[in-house]
């Protein structure tokens, strides 16, 4: 089975592109969506956030505004939160693994992966990117969203041009939706036919479109 990585900075487009590898026939894992899961109503993280977060939850699950309000900005706050979160959502990747392991190809989509080790995990990393300024314009386009929030997020986040030279696999999101989707399945299909390091080669030797920089 080859495990693929998923990463890219806030706003790339890694749950589109995500999308295109599911609609491609690949078991996708979404570390953001479980953590929405593990936070909403009911949900198992909500006593020890609340424990550690007084007056960040109520019926709804997590108040993810008043979450953010507490640890965006504030490195030990957000790590406890981590300490918190990371656990529960590795223990649900293994889980994820271990139902697919029959699966040719599965895909890991980790906003975190370089910082957190996790590139070291997997067979190949892919990383989303699309110019800074459309990036700005979609995160900012989205409800309850400010520029100030954005700026604390990006802080956290290794700069685009670092993923991007990290990289096994490049998809520009800056372009059409459907090219971007041609993007995916290329890569897919060569992945599928060739295996990873072939198609290594193959992404150098420029077959798989690169973003511009
Ligand atoms: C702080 C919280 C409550 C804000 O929730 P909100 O709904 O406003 O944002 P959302 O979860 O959709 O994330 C927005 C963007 O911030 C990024 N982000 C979230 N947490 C972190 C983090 N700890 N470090 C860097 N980027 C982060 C996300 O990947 C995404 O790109 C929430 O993000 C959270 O609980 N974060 C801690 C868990 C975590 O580390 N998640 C990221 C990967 S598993
Ligand atoms: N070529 C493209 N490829 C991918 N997304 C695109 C493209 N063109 C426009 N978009 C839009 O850009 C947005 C990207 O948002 P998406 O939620 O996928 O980003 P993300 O990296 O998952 O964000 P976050 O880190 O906040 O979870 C979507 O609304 C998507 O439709």
């Amino acid at each position: 089975m080859i495990v693929l990585g998923l990463t890219g900075s806030i706003g790339m487009g890694k749950s589109a592109v995500a999308g295109m590898f599911a609609d491609a026939g690949v078991p996708v894992f979404d570390a953001d969506a479980e953590v929405h899961r593990l936070q909403a109503a009911g949900g198992a993280l909500i006593p020890a956030i609340e424990a550690a977060f007084p007056g960040t939850t109520n019926a709804g699950g997590v108040d993810r505004q008043r979450l953010g309000q507490a640890v965006l900005g504030d490195a030990a706050a957000l790590a406890r939160l981590e300490a918190i979160v990371h656990p529960a959502v590795a223990a649900a990747r293994r889980a994820f693994l271990a139902r697919h392991m029959r699966a040719d190809m599965v895909l890991l989509d980790i906003p975190l992966l370089f910082e957190k080790g996790g590139a070291n995990a997997v067979d190949a990393v892919v990383v989303v990117s699309a110019p800074a300024p459309v990036q700005r314009a979609r995160v900012l386009a989205r409800p309850g969203m400010t520029a100030e929030r954005l700026d604390r997020i990006l802080a956290l986040q290794l700069p685009d041009a670092e993923k991007r030279a990290r990289a096994d696999f490049l998809i520009d999101t800056g372009v059409a939706l459907d090219e971007t989707r041609a993007a995916v399945v290329a890569l897919v299909a060569c992945l599928r036919d060739h295996g990873v390091r072939y198609c290594q080669a193959c992404a150098k030797s420029s077959s798989i479109p690169k973003p511009q920089d």
